[in-house]
């Protein structure tokens, strides 16, 4: 058996260093900064330990030559000794960072370097690289590191003033854009913004220092959070509301994450919330870091616990990403509880705008849909004119702006729900009017859902939780049957009921609507209703979900007539003669045909079930009813 050592080719490897690591030219300058800042941080670190003086200004400066086309980029932290430049420079992944921890014993890990690799990334822009350094540590003398991109370097003293490192990069014809003073002001900006360090350009501090998301909460007013957001997202208008993390245990976690006020779709694929590691700008499009669901918040994520790849423009997809990302989820879960409680009101007003995504995120995911589960709130709808007081009082019910929220548990124990009984839901005040003013009447308390989520949010709590049924308002309506009302019989047993049913039966002459006839003692009650039975209307509407459009009408419904009402009473009585002792052909009547599909025609537009055409049909139709009773009434 043979052994060896796999050995990489030196002037082959180089060029994918350079070139496929990193996607984008200018994150050189971040790579840079960041070494610079974890050089100041090395110095602060050895100092403490007594073996160096701090510096006194921690500073990374930036210097253009036009004229040499040289970009250089100063600090005065740590710097390096020959051994240390031929050992983490010339050695390529080689990265100081897990030495210092170890020598230091430092458990928390505040570099933002660790891949030994980013240096390299200055070769993307610069034809050659000098390093002029001085290490602080001992009496250490200046070093000259200098390299035109192939693998050969050279190495020679040199002079420094002070204890730093400049890194000197010469530009390539074809990168010249970066050495344009405000090019460079913008990759500042961009990167370096809230830096715990000063990054100056020509002796101008460039960047943003002290994020707010590092400070207490007990510090940082409304205002200031607002502040951040808009400096992060400009032209978006205020936040609804903001969540401040700020934890060490179990993560290393600094931020506030934000719930936008979204203008129309949300976008659930974008991902704008922005990583810091130790407040050096990592990335804006990074998506792993929270569960899809909460992709439209924005805000700042600043953390060294979060595993980024090499080129820290994506994760490391491990566990400990998930994990953290359902920690993420569990704060905001605990904030949603927090207001709920302490703020009813204000959650109310917000709910509209955030209740999209809570409900997305528990269909999603279970943890989070446990911990949500007495935040999702509804809207609900209860005939206050009877006991006003009584709903006023009751601590069960939010209420803001008149108008009463409650959780689903909230409701069924108010509602004294127990087994069979339902929850009544509307999913549209105005088309299914007829049937709510007659459950309000009915003493029914109905809560709003949303047609698009509830469509499949109420279906996922009945399959979770089997408690819980829900029954939209027009699905059937009870019998509010008058006591007193005498049913006459007919000579053949038949009662009224029975002759209504036949009568329209025939005359609207279609099997797939069934008609149900009942006492409706509601003032409310219209002389006729459609009624869509929950399983049916829920399997037409899933269709029409399927086939990307609008639910209609279904063709099979119930026509709900209602006997208490005038109109149909009127028509039991013009018929009462003539068509129940014409057994043949019940609706040889012509008027009470034309009524009975008039009866029908209306039921079908209050609830958007006719056409255009069946509109106009509608009116011809209307004036030829009228013609035929003014012809009567004579
Ligand atoms: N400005 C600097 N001052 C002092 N040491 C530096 C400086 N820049 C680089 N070094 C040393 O060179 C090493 C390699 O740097 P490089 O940027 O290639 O990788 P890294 O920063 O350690 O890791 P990463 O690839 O994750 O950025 C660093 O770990 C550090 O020891």
């Amino acid at each position: 058996m043979e052994k060896g050592e796999i050995r990489i080719n030196t002037e082959n490897i180089f060029p994918i260093i350079k070139k496929a690591v990193y996607s984008d030219h200018e994150i050189f300058l971040r790579e840079l900064v960041s070494n610079a800042v974890d050089a100041i941080s090395k110095r602060r670190m050895a100092s403490m330990a007594g073996d160096c003086e701090n510096c006194d200004e921690p500073q990374v400066k930036i210097t253009i030559d036009r004229e040499k086309n040289i970009l250089k980029i100063s600090d005065n932290g740590i710097g390096m000794n020959d051994e240390e430049i031929k050992k983490y420079i010339n050695q390529v992944a080689f990265s100081s960072a897990e030495e210092f921890l170890t020598k230091y014993k430092k458990d928390n890990d505040e570099f933002i370097g660790h891949f030994g690799l980013g240096f390299y990334s200055s070769f993307m822009v610069a034809d050659k690289v000098n390093i002029l350094t001085k290490s602080a540590i001992g009496n250490s003398k200046t070093f000259n590191w200098s390299c035109d991109g192939s693998p050969n370097f050279t190495l020679e003293e040199s002079e420094r003033d002070s204890v730093g490192t400049d890194v000197i990069l010469h530009l390539m014809d074809e990168e010249k854009e970066f050495i344009e003073p405000e090019r460079i002001k913008s990759l500042i900006k961009k990167y370096c913004d809230f830096m715990p360090i000063d990054v100056l350009l020509e002796g101008e501090t460039i960047n943003k220092k002290n994020p707010p998301w590092r400070k207490q909460p007990s510090e940082l007013k409304d205002e200031d959070y607002i502040e951040l957001y808009k400096y992060l997202y400009p032209f978006q208008g205020d936040p609804l509301l903001w969540i401040h993390l700020n934890t060490d245990y179990p993560y290393d976690i600094q931020g506030i994450l934000y719930f936008p006020k979204l203008s129309g779709r949300a976008d659930w694929e974008k991902g704008e919330i922005k990583l810091f590691c130790n407040q050096v700008f990592v990335s804006d499009s990074i998506k792993e870091i929270v569960p899809k669901y909460l992709l439209p918040l924005r805000g700042v994520i600043d953390s060294t616990d979060i595993p980024l790849n090499v080129s820290r423009s994506a994760l490391q997809t491990d566990r400990k990403v998930r994990s953290i990302s359902s920690f993420i989820s569990k704060k905001i879960a605990n904030k949603l509880k927090d207001l709920i409680k302490n703020s009813p009101e204000f959650y109310t007003e917000i709910w509209d705008s955030i209740s999209a995504f809570i409900k997305i995120g528990a269909i999603e995911d279970e943890k989070f849909a446990d911990l949500v589960e007495n935040s999702i709130i509804f809207e609900t709808i209860i005939n206050s004119d009877k006991d006003v007081k009584k709903y006023l009082d009751d601590k069960s019910l939010i209420k803001s702006k008149e108008k009463f929220y409650t959780t689903l548990s909230n409701y069924k124990e108010r509602n004294n729900i127990v087994d069979s009984k339902k929850i009544i839901y509307c999913s549209d005040v105005i088309g299914q009017s007829s049937a709510l003013k007659i459950c309000l009447s009915d003493n029914k308390e109905v809560i709003k859902s949303d047609p698009l989520i509830d469509a499949q949010f109420l279906p996922w709590i009945e399959n979770k939780n089997e408690n819980y049924q829900f029954q939209r308002v027009d699905s059937e309506i009870n019998e509010l049957e008058d006591k007193d009302s005498k049913e006459i019989v007919d000579k053949d047993g038949k009662s009224n009921t029975d002759n209504l049913k036949d009568i329209i039966s025939k005359a609207l002459n279609n099997d797939k609507v069934t008609v149900k006839v009942q006492s409706l003692n509601s003032k409310e009650a219209p002389p006729a209703m459609i009624l869509l039975p929950e399983q049916m209307r829920r399997i037409n509407d899933m269709g029409a979900y399927m086939e990307q459009k609008m639910p209609g009408l279904p063709e099979y419904h119930v026509l709900l007539i209602n006997k208490e009402h005038p109109l149909i009473a009127g028509l039991n009585k013009i018929t009462g003669n003539k068509i129940i002792l014409d057994k043949k052909d019940p609706v040889e009547n012509p008027l009470a045909s034309k009524i009975a599909n008039h009866v029908y025609d209306m039921a079908k537009l209050s609830v958007g079930g006719l056409d255009q055409e069946q509109i106009i049909n509608l009116q011809n139709n209307n004036a030829d009813l009228i013609s035929d009773l003014l012809k009567t009434s004579k």
